[in-house]
């Protein structure tokens, strides 16, 4: 039997504003206290892991352990095919902006033109199938976990469209659609979504 989060304070161990967003909205019908790391200042953590599982675990440990108070964590990326599953864990990181002085930043175009680049050079009859990952971990105080694990497949499309959403929205077509993520409003990601396919599992074993 899986340890309840119930209905006290969850920390949202993400610094990603797109993310947060996502994350309180399907977690609102549930009676949580959302706190998100950002707002109780705690660091973030570096993550050293090989796979969405391992990172998301590494987050949600340091946040449960920064603030004594039971953690939720979201590890996800695009998976492309043609690049065997490339950028996968290293989604974020190839949009960061190395070399940019300073304050680290992200620049989401340059990722994406990074992707499409590396599929162009495959040809014009390259496979465009992609997939984003979501893994959900939660972590209590004294090393308790839980893990939970969500997937969207659909195709990467070029340029660009749509303003809505984060990240690599702009590109990803999810499947049985045309529209992109950053073309389709933020209530009917949340029924097609990867981060929505693994919370409905964290819902059934948490909540249910
Ligand atoms: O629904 C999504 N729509 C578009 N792009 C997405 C999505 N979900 C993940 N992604 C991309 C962008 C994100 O930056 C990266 C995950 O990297 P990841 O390390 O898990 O997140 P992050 O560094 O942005 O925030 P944090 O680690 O503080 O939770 O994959
Ligand atoms: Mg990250």
């Amino acid at each position: 039997m899986t340890r309840r989060i119930g209905s006290g304070k969850l920390v949202i161990a993400t610094h990603n504003a797109g993310k947060l967003k996502e994350i309180s909205a399907l977690l609102a019908p549930y009676g949580v206290e959302c706190i998100s790391a950002g707002a109780l200042g705690l660091p973030e953590p570096e993550e050293t892991g090989t796979t969405f599982v391992e990172n998301a675990l590494i987050k949600a440990r340091a946040a449960a352990q920064g603030s004594g108070i039971v953690s939720l964590a979201d590890d996800s990326g695009l998976s492309v095919a043609a690049l065997d599953g490339r950028p996968g864990v290293y989604t974020a990181d190839w949009a960061e902006r190395q070399w940019f002085e300073g304050e680290p930043g992200r620049d989401w175009y340059m990722a994406m033109g990074k992707v499409e680049g590396l599929l162009a050079q495959q040809g014009p009859d390259v496979d465009r199938s992609a997939a984003f990952h979501c893994t959900l971990a939660l972590a209590w105080p004294d090393g308790e976990y839980a893990v939970y694990e969500g997937i969207a497949p659909g195709s990467l499309t070029w340029p660009p469209r749509g303003q809505l959403g984060f990240g690599y929205d702009p590109v990803f077509v999810p499947k049985g659609r045309e529209q992109t993520f950053a073309e389709i409003d933020s209530a009917e990601k949340h029924t097609i979504s990867h981060r929505a396919d693994a919370f409905a599992k964290l819902v059934a074993e948490q909540f249910g």
